[in-house]
């Protein structure tokens, strides 16, 4: 094999000719959406089928060109070229167009499907029906309160073993991201599977590679068009090793739930455990209880989980332990909550501070900066008369609404007691929620398909920072300053180099 080529079956294939012809068919791709933009303004250039801004978009300017729209619009539509397709983005009256809108106009699976090539990554099964997402909403939800203590006792130990800190109270330093991903991949693992997976390194290590190396291909294959997708699928997406890689763990589990299931009959409802999976297991029907199904199905809410909630929790953590004077006021809250209520569920609902640290720092940082991306599914006219065409890509700009002047003072500035203020002096816990999603509140998305796990990563989440702040000093290695986000896009990634301080709390 020579260098800047690849052996694939025998046949030696030339790097720079393969990427040439995909750029080539992205291009031409590319041209072919720029047919499918609506009769809305657009923000940027034109030229080059929109190219030039697209790619700007891509190294920064993606977040001032939302805010000109936003402002220039006064919330009605207006465009912008990706890197894949062209997007309409929407504010004000049309977020309800959105929110409202059934799945066969603004489609919520055939955008993702486009966005991280399902079809090539997961496969057609989960691409075709995400009927798992039901069981995260209804029994999921349904069961945090009982779950809780298995969750704290994954986060109290996860925390104690990977953070691993010397008994004389001296700091050490952390690399913060990394820590945060194995932490919550643990605890998310302990609700899904129970122990002891949860904490097996060979099965965590596949679950966090997986989200990353399937979202880079499900990037890339999303890119080219439909003709070379399955062959970009088939040589650069990761998805089948980790597929199997799960099966090995997972596959007996499921096979061993069921032979005992067939076997005690009623009694198995007594003995079954008490985790997702079997949740999942009790909802299948037919061809849905196949052990290779479920497998991609435990594959997908790992996905849909870790990497949010670790991006989350690290912009979080990174605006307190660069602002440690805000950690007193949480300790406060959380010391008085905990001694009421124990470290229970109820503690976590109590905890409207660290409520509002987090919904502030959601809102402020985020995970990006549009929301609630839906396909068009059949031409459709938006409240404020934008024609929308069949096949065309709309979205909420979620930037321009989480810094509108009208809707949050000082938009531009983290101020963590935003929310609890308001709790606190009487009005609605309920609509201040960080799990509350409203047409002014995007992080989570909206509408019938806004996010089905937020009830448990808002309680994950809250309880990690709340156990932070009860046993831990913490601050940055560059004190009292906040590691630079990477922004890609639209999409706002937390440092993932920057390491901070820890040391077991003084007592
Ligand atoms: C902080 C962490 C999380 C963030 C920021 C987040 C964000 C989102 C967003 C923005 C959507 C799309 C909503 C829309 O377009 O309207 C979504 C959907 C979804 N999320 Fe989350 N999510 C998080 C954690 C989780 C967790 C922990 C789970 C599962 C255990 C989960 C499961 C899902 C599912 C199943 C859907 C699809 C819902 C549907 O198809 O109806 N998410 N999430």
């Amino acid at each position: 094999m020579t260098p800047g080529s690849l052996d694939v079956l025998g046949v030696n294939v030339d790097l720079t000719a393969v990427c040439t012809v995909l750029l080539m068919g992205a291009l031409l791709w590319h041209a072919w959406y720029s047919s499918s933009k609506a009769d809305a303004p657009i923000m940027g250039s034109n030229a080059l089928f929109g190219y030039l801004t697209a790619l700007k978009t891509q190294t920064g300017a993606m977040n001032d060109l939302l805010r000109a729209g936003y402002k220039q619009y006064k919330g009605r539509a207006f465009q912008l070229p990706g890197l894949r397709a062209w997007v309409i983005y929407v504010a004000g009256e049309q977020i309800q167009d959105l929110r409202k809108g059934r799945d066969d106009t603004f489609s919520f699976r055939e955008e993702v499907n486009d966005t991280v090539s399902m079809q090539y990554t997961f496969g057609p099964s989960i691409a075709n029906n995400q009927w798992h997402a039901a069981v995260v909403r209804k029994q999921m939800t349904a069961n945090l309160a009982a779950k809780f203590p298995d969750v704290y006792d994954e986060i109290s130990c996860a925390f104690a073993e990977e953070l691993d800190l010397p008994e004389n109270g001296d700091w050490k330093e952390i690399p913060a991201f990394n820590t945060f991903m194995s932490v919550i991949c643990r605890v998310s693992n302990r609700l899904f599977l129970g122990l002891p997976l949860c904490r097996d390194e060979e099965f965590t290590r596949i679950s966090r590679d997986f989200t990353v190396q399937v979202s880079m291909a499900g990037f890339i294959i999303s890119l080219v068009p439909p003709f070379l997708k399955p062959l970009v699928g088939r040589y650069f997406t990761p998805a089948p090793a980790a597929i199997r890689g799960f099966e090995k763990y997972l596959i007996p589990i499921i096979e061993e739930r069921k032979k005992q299931e067939a076997e005690l009959g009623e009694a198995w409802n007594e003995k079954k455990p008490f985790d997702f999976l079997q949740w999942m297991m009790d909802a299948a029907e037919g061809d849905q209880r196949e052990a290779k199904d479920l497998n991609l199905r435990m594959l997908g809410v790992n996905f849909a989980a870790t990497h949010t909630s670790t991006m989350t929790f690290t912009h979080a953590f990174y605006w307190l332990a660069a602002n440690t004077q805000y950690i007193p006021v949480l300790r406060e809250e959380v010391e008085a909550v905990v001694a009421e209520h124990g470290w229970t569920k109820d503690a976590v609902n109590a905890m409207v501070r660290v409520d509002s640290f987090l919904k502030e720092s959601a809102r402020v940082s985020g995970i990006g900066s549009v929301s609630m991306g839906r396909k068009v599914m059949r031409a459709v006219t938006l409240s404020d008369g934008t024609q929308v065409p069949k096949g065309a890509h709309v979205a909420v700009n979620l930037w321009g609404v989480h810094r509108d002047p009208k809707i949050y003072d000082n938009p531009d500035v983290f101020d963590p007691w935003r929310f609890s203020r308001r709790v606190e002096t009487g009005e609605s816990a309920v609509k201040h929620a960080f799990t509350t999603a409203s047409s002014d509140f995007l992080f989570w998305g909206g509408g019938s398909h806004v996010c089905a796990g937020r009830y448990f990563a808002s309680q994950e989440l809250k309880a990690m920072t709340a156990h932070i702040v009860m046993y831990y000093d913490i601050k940055m290695a560059n004190e009292g300053v906040r590691p630079e986000d990477t922004w890609f896009g639209t999409n706002c990634i937390p440092n993932r180099q920057a390491i901070a301080l820890f040391r077991k709390k003084h007592t």
